[in-house]
Order: structure tokens, then sequence, then C-alpha cells
């Protein structure tokens, strides 16, 4: 694709936005509203979405990274906790290292202490010990962080924004990117919470639709937006002098490069701004891509990483089960669920077509069961993952788009309808592993069975068993006394 098309697809994306100015509450609630709408939750319901600027799952239903991780946002609760020790690399590794236990440590302001603590927070999560006194160190300086999705990134650099401003300036100071209008509300969600006792930060967002006459300046100390209007607002429009921009943050650095055209952009940017300007990039992976472009607009940073807690195959039992066809492996389900008591189980299969017979003929038999797949907007998505967590179903039924991220800690048996296969029909053995890491979880015992319904899937089968080398048993679900025996 050229650039100009990405660029295009990007004007598209933001064009989406409506041209209130500012209005934040309004645009949450409607995402929100989206989410407690009435409908078929189990997925009957095929909407477009609206604003995909011609986005189309494939029917394996690979979500495109800033979805998926606007919906880890949406469904997350609390903070992810990490055992991992955090890896630390100095600029300068000359000089002292400061970590914080407490956030009255940094020396915040009193009303944005009061803010902090407002939110729940009562001290520091594992990237923010170090990241925060880094992040407000006097001279500035510079930071590449990583750390998996959930583990505090957005409230720390939240913290540094309304912590480096000077309110009585009325000019924008901190400037943030993120890669879609979502990702930026809800960026703006968390600094407007914890600023929530500051009244003189006033905080803008950059996002097509909010438009003012050419050369009127901001008075918003902190900016959010996406790069594509960002940009404008710095050089087209002038509302934003990017030489008076001291702080600048950019999230999801994994996501925006994903995207060529906000990868350009966000380079623009960064050549606007000073040398003087603090640099702070975020980013839940770190592939040599990552790297790559954070060198790019991160000059001498210091670098912080966390590494993923590795899931863990010690408290799942793996079986698999002979099958003939879709039929035989429907039977063989329902065997299953008979002589097991599951809490709640997942269900993988490889196509939405496939997804949609099994849930069908489980609603048939009596399940109650939610389905999840890739022609749901992000929001019903979220709103399918919330019901399966709170009980409301029992079985989700679900291709690819949840096998990573979810947590649902009474989910003690995952099926793997289809096996999962790459491109090539090989075994894909990480997403293997991300979809049994479903049970099992929090030291719990879970089940992991898969259908095998040809030669070629046992040789996969054989294949996933070698790659872990853990032993995979044979399961006959028409043996109701062996397979009690088994699974006790
Ligand atoms: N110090 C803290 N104490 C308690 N909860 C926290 C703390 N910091 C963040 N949280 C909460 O943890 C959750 C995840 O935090 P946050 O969104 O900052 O993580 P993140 O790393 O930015 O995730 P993502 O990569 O998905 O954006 C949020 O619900 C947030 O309110």
């Amino acid at each position: 694709m050229s650039e100009d098309s990405w660029a295009q697809a990007v004007d598209v994306q933001e064009a989406t936005a409506p041209s209130s100015q500012f209005d934040l509450s309004q645009k949450l609630s409607r995402l929100r509203d989206k989410c407690n709408m009435k409908g078929d939750i189990n997925g009957n319901i095929v909407t477009q979405r609206p604003d995909n600027g011609g986005w189309k799952a494939p029917d394996g239903d690979k979500p495109d990274l800033a979805e998926q991780s606007l919906l880890n946002k949406l469904i997350r609760r609390s903070l992810v906790r990490s055992r991992h020790q955090v890896e630390v690399l100095q600029a300068d590794p000359t000089s002292p290292l400061y970590s914080v236990k407490t956030f009255e440590e940094l020396r915040l302001k009193p009303e944005l202490l009061k803010g902090v603590y407002n939110m729940g927070f009562n001290r520091p999560s594992r990237i923010q010990e170090n990241a925060l006194p880094m992040m407000m160190a006097q001279p500035p300086q510079n930071l590449i962080a990583q750390s998996q999705s959930g583990t505090g990134k957005t409230a720390a650099f939240s913290l540094a924004m309304l912590s480096h401003v000077n309110p009585a300036n009325t000019w924008t100071q901190c400037l943030c990117i993120a890669p879609t209008y979502e990702l930026a509300l809800q960026i703006g969600q968390v600094i407007e919470q914890m600023g929530k006792f500051c009244p003189d930060v006033k905080l803008a967002y950059a996002i097509r639709g909010n438009r003012m006459e050419r050369g009127v300046k901001l008075e918003e100390q902190i900016v959010i937006g996406t790069p594509g209007t960002v940009l404008d607002w710095c050089s087209k429009y002038k509302h934003i002098d990017p030489k008076k921009i001291t702080l600048f943050v950019l999230d999801e650095a994994d996501v925006m490069i994903d995207t060529q055209g906000h990868r350009d952009q966000s380079i623009r940017i960064y050549r606007l701004l000073t040398r003087a300007c603090q640099m702070l990039l975020f980013s839940a992976t770190f592939e040599d891509s990552v790297w790559r472009f954070a060198e790019l607009v991160v000059p001498d940073p210091n670098i912080i990483r966390l590494k993923r807690e590795e899931e863990t195959l010690d408290t799942i039992k793996q079986f698999y089960v002979l099958c003939k066809e879709k039929e035989d492996k429907f039977t063989a389900l329902c065997n299953l669920y008979g002589s097991l008591t599951i809490a709640q189980a997942m269900i993988f299969c490889h196509t939405r077509k496939m997804a949609a017979w099994l849930s069908t003929h489980l609603i048939k038999e009596g399940h109650q069961v939610a389905l999840l797949s890739g022609e749901m907007t992000v929001e019903q998505r979220a709103c399918v993952i919330e019901r399966f967590r709170n009980g409301k179903e029992k079985v989700l039924v679900t291709t690819n788009v949840c096998s990573r991220g979810i947590d649902v800690e009474q989910v003690s048996l995952v099926v793997n309808f289809d096996l999962p296969v790459d491109m090539d029909g090989n075994a894909d053995n990480e997403t293997y592993l991300h979809r049994i890491g479903r049970t099992g979880r929090f030291g719990r015992r879970g089940f992991a069975v898969t259908m095998v319904d040809s030669e070629r899937s046992m040789g996969i089968i054989n294949q996933i068993e070698m790659h872990f080398n853990r032993r995979i048993t044979k399961l006959d679900p028409s043996n109701l006394e062996e397979m009690e025996k088994l699974l006790s």
C-alpha cells in the first residue's frame, strides 16, 4: 500500500469523530452505551463496523492490533501484576537509579496525589516504581518502556504529564499520540480522572472532527490525539506550537508502527519538536521493528522492560479425542461435557462459520452459549466477554479473536474443536499455548481437549506434543468410566 493510501485510511478512521469540540464524556458514554445495547448476545447480530475504513477481519479472525488493544482496555478491571523483575538500562549508567515504593516519594502536587488515591491506586505498580522517577527527573530524561498490557503504563505517563504541566501557562506543553481515536479517548479518560482535582489543567483531543479556525492557538496544556490530526494541528493549522512542547508521549508504539502512515506521521511530528523536548515511548511488545522505530524517535533513552509472565502448562491436563467429522466432534463434546463438572468452558473453532454452527447446535442441546467472532464490533466483543466472565453463559465459542489476553478465572475446560494451524497448515504452537492457557489459571486445575479428525491432525498433535515436551493423552468419550478416571 502506498503512503498516500495509508494516510487516507487514517483519515477515514479519524473522520468518524463527531464534530463537537472536546466532548469526551459524550463519546465515552456512546462507547459504553454500545456495550449495554440490547440484542442477541450470542453474536447473531452481524454488524459491520461502522467506522472500519474498509477493514474486514479474515475468516480466521485475527483482529488488528489496535482493536485487540482497545478490547483489552475495555475488559480490564485491574492491574496485571507480574512477578518478573524490571530490567532497567540507563542512558548514563553512572547516574544513580531511583525507584519509588510510594506515590508520596514523588513529591507530587497535593491535588494530583489526591487524584491518584481517588483512583484507588495505593502504591506504584512494578513498572511505575522505576518509570515514574525517571519520567519526573530533572533534567528531563527520555524513556522507552515496554511491558505487557495492563501493567500500568498509561497511568504512569498520565501522571507524568499532569505533573509536568505548568497550569499558569495557557499553551500546549504535553503532547501524546495514540494509534486510534478510541485509544486516544481511553487515555484522555485516565488523565481526566487523575487530574480531577487539578481544575487549572486542561486537556484537548486532536482527533478528526474537532475543528478550529486556522491559526487559533490551543490553551489546553495537554493534547492527546492521533498522528494525522496532531501533525495537522502542529504544522498546517498552527493550533499547537511544537517548539513549546516539552513532553512528548508516544503510546502503543507496536500498534503505531503496524500502520505505515502512522509511523511516518509520528516521525514527522517528532521532527517538529525541539531537542530539549522530553520523549517517552511505550509499547506492550518489543520486536526489532518496534525497537528500530523507538530509536528513531527517542534519542539517548533510558530503557525499562518488564518481562511477561510465562504461561505454564503445569496445571493443565491435555487430552485429544479421535473423531470423524464435525457431527462426531459435536457428540464427543457433549459426552465430555456430560461427564465433567465444568465451571466454564471455552471452545475454539477455526472459522466463524464453524463457530456459528457449533454454537447453534450447543444451544439446541440446552447449553447457555456465547459466541465471539471477528465480525462483531470491539464493544460487542467486550460485552460478550464481560457476560461470560460474570457467568451469564457457561460456554464461550470463539475463533482466534479471544485466544489472547482474556482472563476468566473459572474456565476449567478449553476445547480445540479445530486444531490451531498456521497459514501453511502446520501446528501453530503459540496459538495452542495461548488457547489452552485460558484454563488452569492461578494454579487451578484445568483440562484442554483437542479434537483430532484426520491423520494430518494427528500429526499436528504429535508436533505440539514434541514442541512442549508434554504428553497429550488419548481420551475415549464413549468410555465414561475411563474418562472419569482420567479426568479426576
Ligand atoms: N498503581 C496502580 N495501582 C492500582 N491500579 C493501577 C495502578 N496503575 C494502574 N492501575 C490500573 O491497572 C489497569 C491497567 O493500567 P494501565 O491501563 O495504565 O496499563 P497499561 O500498561 O497502559 O495497559 P495497556 O497497554 O493495555 O494500555 C487500569 O485499570 C488502571 O487503572
